[in-house]
């Protein structure tokens, strides 16, 4: 086994667990849909997260500081050019609504129910107030079926969005690394362009008719080192230990970046994996685009950067095992790889 991709293989959706919704025409959200009011579900208060200027000489600490008290930041001066940024969701919305995506009832699903339209674009909707679509790798053989005459833009966009994504991510791990003090002898996969496993996810939460009774996303940590994330219109919130849950404030320019469990088990648990969650805000269609970041599926992944006498918290898992244990549990997978 050597790719992302065909781990995401071993757990297809379950077809029986699909609940179709035509978000276009529904005027209430129906009791497939409905979801239990929780903490927080009706808060507006913005978390005060660190937005950390990459141009500053400060960068590495300032983000190290930020893994350790918040897990996550929203970054500012990271090269990635808005326009391009709009684009992405402009053709994400323009897949969306395809006729062939419409004609497929590419309905209701959770992260592990996901549909496969092809060995490159994973589709998926749940129960959520979500639809939206993952691309793993090169997004050209699927889109050339899905518009004959159209492909090459779709594509070209999202090809650059990926490349200029992954340039960033790998900004960002060097600085991680810096902080914790590992050497990059340990991740010799950083840096060459393609070698990391990365997913380009583009998600949607259409306007809601009853925002208090659905959920965007569930409350979820990431299976990434880190994800990079842009939003333009509010509805990610965070879960702080002592504090509860709290709004990121989209920053017009800016891009969020949150720690998941695999940079949660590297750092030894010194940086905690984010738990989020979208909640419906805005009398608006909400777009957003997550970029995954991780290291290549067999890389051997060990808590590092501990000091003398410190023990591992975490036994050592190649990222396969990780995601497939993850894909299995979403719950349990940190905890059954704890020493
Ligand atoms: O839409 C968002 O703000 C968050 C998306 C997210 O958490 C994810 O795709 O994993
Ligand atoms: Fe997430």
């Amino acid at each position: 086994m050597s790719t992302l991709s065909e781990v995401y293989t071993q757990y297809p959706l379950k077809v029986d667990d699909i609940i179709p919704l035509d978000f276009d025409s529904v005027v209430t959200v129906p009791d497939s849909h409905a979801w239990p009011i929780s903490d927080g579900f009706e808060s507006n208060d913005w978390l005060s997260i660190p937005t950390i200027d990459l141009k500053d000489p400060d960068t590495a600490k300032l983000i190290g500081h930020a893994c350790e008290t918040w897990g996550v930041f929203q970054v500012v001066n990271h090269d990635i050019p808005l326009n391009l940024l709009d684009e992405v969701e402009a053709g994400s919305s323009a897949f969306l609504s395809s006729d062939y995506t419409k004609a497929q009832g590419l309905k209701v699903s959770w992260w592990s129910h996901r549909i496969r339209l092809s060995s490159n674009i994973v589709v998926f909707q749940q129960v959520m107030w979500h639809e939206g679509f993952t691309i793993i790798g090169s997004p050209l053989d699927h889109a050339r079926e899905l518009w004959p005459n159209d492909y090459q833009k779709f594509c070209d966009i999202m090809v650059d969005g990926q490349k200029k994504m992954e340039e960033l991510a790998i900004t960002i791990m060097h600085n991680i690394l810096e902080y914790l003090a590992v050497s990059e002898e340990e991740m010799k996969w950083l840096g060459s362009p393609g070698v990391a496993s990365t997913a380009l996810q583009l998600n949607s939460y259409p306007l809601c008719p009853d925002p208090n009774r659905a959920i965007g996303l569930a409350p979820h940590t990431d299976t990434s080192l880190f994800t990079i994330l842009h939003q333009r219109i509010s509805g990610l919130q965070i879960f702080k230990e002592g504090v509860g849950w709290g709004l990121v404030q989209p920053v017009t320019g800016a891009l969020v970046v949150n720690v998941g469990d695999l940079l949660h088990i590297l750092s030894n648990a010194r940086f905690p994996s984010v738990v989020h969650r979208v909640v419906m805000k805005e009398a608006k269609q909400r777009f957003s685009v997550a970029f995954f970041y991780s290291p290549p599926a067999d890389f051997n992944l060990d808590p590092l950067g501990l000091s003398f006498g410190q023990i591992p918290l975490y036994r050592s898992v190649t990222v396969a095992e990780y995601v497939g244990r993850k894909a299995k549990d979403l719950e349990k997978a940190l905890a059954s790889i704890r020493i």
